[in-house]
């Protein structure tokens, strides 16, 4: 492609995350090519080599992934080629192609087992095999000789594709009370503001050899438990016309899933603010954006 523009290649370009790249305002000079299984099977490492060798790419991100992680319980070998092999495979490229690659992570890779937000140097330990082949992709990006930035994120949800969010609205619309754990404590993550964040970090890594690298975190601002976020998404919901359900709150050990998930997963935004200037907005914003997107604007407060 010698038509001067810069060609960034997306994976998992029909995820949540893929589709918010998709959509971001990329400025005059930039355009996505945003792939997925049809185009490419992530399974297939010598097909990664030919795609990233076939075109003068600017960057890759790589955002598709295996991300059902109760069935990578008893799916490893998928999971790991998916999570893990095809990063490497595509940070081996980049640094053949010497382009920069940002790998999208999890909070995840912690065992959750403390208070306070995770910093980007904290100790990783993750609990399940999703966990655990994210950061297998993790140590071959880092390993690899690439120019690279590692964002870990969590808890995204958007408009499009499979979320807590929708997940709450469809089971909502029948049950008037859920059950949902109260214990479990994070942030949840817009796939759209995800996507402006990557979206800054990887024109600057491709624009300024000398810009920072490493491994960084994005979420929205704020922590909440799920129940807590499922009890603000029908507040929202219901203000706008949609879905209303009561929210019980029960403990982990009462909803028992195959993998263990962190009891705090909360990211320190620290190291994004320093090198990148990325302040993320709060949970309930991102939510309310994405409740506009599903269900139309909050009806006018007439108790006023
Ligand atoms: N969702 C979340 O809560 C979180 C996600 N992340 C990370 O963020 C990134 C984006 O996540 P998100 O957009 O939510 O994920 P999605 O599951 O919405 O999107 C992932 C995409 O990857 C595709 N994919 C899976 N297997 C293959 C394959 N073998 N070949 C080609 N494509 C494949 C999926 O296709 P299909 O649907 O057909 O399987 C899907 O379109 C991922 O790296 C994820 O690990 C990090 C923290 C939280
Ligand atoms: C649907 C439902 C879920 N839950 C619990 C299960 C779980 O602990 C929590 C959230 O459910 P989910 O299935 O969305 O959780 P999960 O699929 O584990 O979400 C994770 O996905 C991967 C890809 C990530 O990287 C993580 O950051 C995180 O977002 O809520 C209830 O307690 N009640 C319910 O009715
Ligand atoms: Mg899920």
């Amino acid at each position: 492609m010698s038509d001067g523009v810069k060609h960034v290649l997306v994976t998992g370009g029909n995820g949540q995350l893929g589709t918010e790249l998709k959509r971001y305002a990329w400025p005059e000079g930039w355009a996505v090519t945003a792939i997925d299984i049809d185009e490419l099977d992530l399974r297939d490492t010598a097909a990664i080599a030919a795609m990233v060798a076939s075109e003068s790419w600017a960057a890759v991100i790589s955002a598709g992934a295996y991300t059902a992680v109760d069935k990578a319980e008893s799916d490893i070998v998928t999971a790991w080629a998916v999570n893990a092999m095809a990063p490497a495979a595509f940070a081996e490229a980049c640094a053949k192609a010497g382009i920069p690659i940002v790998q999208v992570s999890t909070d995840y890779v912690f065992d959750g087992a403390r208070d306070g937000a995770w910093d980007v140097t904290d100790p990783v330990a993750p609990l399940g095999v999703y966990g655990a082949s994210k950061l297998g992709g993790e140590l071959a990006v880092r390993t690899s000789g690439a120019r690279h930035a590692i964002v870990r994120t969590a808890w995204v949800v958007s408009a499009h594709g499979n979320n807590f969010i929708k997940t709450m609205l469809r089971v909502g619309a029948t049950n008037p009370t859920l059950r949902v754990v109260d214990d479990q404590h994070g942030s949840p993550t817009s796939a759209t503001d995800l996507a402006a964040a990557l979206a800054k970090i990887t024109m600057r890594l491709v624009e300024d050899s000398a810009a920072p690298t490493g491994t960084y975190h994005f979420s929205n601002a704020g922590a909440v438990t799920w129940a807590g976020f499922a009890r603000e998404i029908f507040a929202q919901s219901a203000a706008r016309g949609g879905a209303s359900a009561e929210v019980q709150g029960i403990t982990t050990a009462e909803y028992p899933t195959p993998a263990t998930r962190p009891a705090n997963s909360l990211l320190s935004h620290d190291a994004i603010t320093r090198d990148y200037g990325i302040h993320p907005p709060a949970w309930q914003t991102a939510l309310g954006n994405i409740l506009d997107e599903l269900l139309g604007a909050p009806k006018k407060d007439i108790s006023q």
